[in-house]
């Protein structure tokens, strides 16, 4: 919890806080920004772990909102020194209409950048991704690349159309004017595939593996590179941004930073495997099993499927033509941007976040039983 002899006196939001990456960024929030007076987390859901945090010395405000919602928005950022705005819906699956990815991404950022400009609220950080530059659908290698780095950028699936717009509309709001007259300043970061406890996708691989009778199967070279970030590092590096936006506003406003740790260049698969594996799960195959003509196949009747059921149940698979267009294009990050721009070094070690992810997939294990 922050140390009571500074002075505590900041006023922070951080919309979806009861999100997979939310919650991460809400506890290091806790425990590393010694200037909190108030934390405010605005969500959809609201968790019941929120309750164990309202013991601690900061004033923990929990307001069940909806961002597609303007007024809702003002009302949660009035009085707010920085807002985090983690809300998004994460959906490349199919579960959400275009419409409703659209409303909650793109209309719900525009709520709050306008709420941030009405109410008087200075500093902006909002969590991007790296599928605002790709993979394309051209499935061009994006190989250790920085922010720099040229790539055609191609979106056509809902959900990284939503986020790069969503991007745009918070780059170029840097420098508005907010209310009292002084400047907005914002920035957004950009998580490759986040891993750690709470992911649900490896929850999922994980049922799906016990299912086949503690075996996955290799669907994907394992000389794809996937980018992947430990959720632990991407929180820290929200705290640290939004704590160096306020000291460093015009090196840092309106840019944009990927988010990076020590994690290894590994295929989709085998990256999973490092936590899959200590749980007990095999991974079949050294290529792979099936051919790619095929799991494209495969990946277009799931499509199809899923359109003709609609109107009956929802059927969202994990592989669908994008998934496995994302999964099969390499896609990797390495830069020191942050590090040059703000200090940023990863809080854990690889062998940390490992460690930390395998004993969160191990409890779920032992609580399943
Ligand atoms: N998970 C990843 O690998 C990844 C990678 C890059 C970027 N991101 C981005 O990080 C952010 C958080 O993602 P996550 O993986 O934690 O997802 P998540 O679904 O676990 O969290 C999103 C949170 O936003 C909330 N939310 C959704 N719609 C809302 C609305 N209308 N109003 C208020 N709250 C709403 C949800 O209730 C949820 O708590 C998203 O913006 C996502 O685009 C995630
Ligand atoms: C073909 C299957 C055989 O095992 C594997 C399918 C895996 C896919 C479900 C995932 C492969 C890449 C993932 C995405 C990536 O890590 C980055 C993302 C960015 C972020 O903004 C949201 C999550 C995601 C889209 C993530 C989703 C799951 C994959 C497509």
């Amino acid at each position: 919890m922050a140390d009571s002899a500074q002075a505590q006196e900041l006023v922070y939001l951080v919309t979806g806080g009861c999100g997979f990456l939310g919650e991460h960024v809400v506890r290091m929030l806790l425990q590393q920004e010694p200037r909190l007076r108030e934390l405010r987390i605005f969500d959809l859901h609201l968790g019941p772990w929120l309750e164990e945090l309202k013991t601690g010395p900061v004033q923990v405000t929990a307001i069940q909102g909806d961002v597609t919602q303007a007024h809702e928005v003002a009302a949660a950022v009035a009085g707010a020194h920085v807002v985090i705005h983690t809300a998004g819906l994460v959906d490349v699956f199919g579960r959400a209409s275009p419409e409703t990815i659209h409303a909650v991404n793109v209309q719900g950022t525009k709520n709050v950048i306008e709420a941030c400009v009405q109410t008087g609220t200075q500093f902006l950080v909002y969590t991007s991704s790296m599928e605002v530059v790709g993979p394309n659908i051209k499935g061009h290698p994006f190989y250790r690349g920085n922010e720099d780095t040229p790539y055609e950028a191609v979106h056509r699936h809902p959900y990284p159309r939503s986020k790069a717009l969503a991007e745009q509309l918070v780059l170029e709001a840097n420098g508005r004017k907010v209310r009292g007259g002084l400047p907005l300043v914002t920035c957004a970061l950009r998580p490759t595939g986040i891993y750690g406890e709470g992911h649900q996708i490896m929850r999922d691989l994980y049922q799906q593996g016990l299912r086949l009778g503690g075996r996955l199967f290799r669907a994907i070279p394992a000389s794809v590179e996937h980018g992947r970030v430990y959720v632990g590092n991407v929180a820290w590096m929200h705290v640290l941004v939004a704590r160096e936006l306020q000291e460093r506003a015009a090196l840092m406003g309106g840019q944009v930073y990927f988010c990076y740790d020590k994690s290894p260049y590994k295929s989709y698969e085998d990256f999973n495997m490092e936590f899959l594996g200590p749980c007990g799960l095999r991974l079949v195959g050294t290529r792979p099993l099936l051919p790619y003509w095929l799991l494209m196949l495969l990946a277009f009747l799931n499509a199809l499927l899923q359109w003709l059921l609609r109107p009956l149940l929802l059927y969202a698979p994990l592989l669908n033509p994008y998934t496995l267009a994302m999964a099969n294009t390499t896609f990797t990050v390495s830069t020191d941007k942050a590090q040059r721009h703000f200090g940023y070094e990863p809080l854990f070690s690889w062998e940390e976040s490992r460690t930390r992810t395998v004993r969160w997939m191990q409890t779920m294990d032992s609580s399943a039983q």
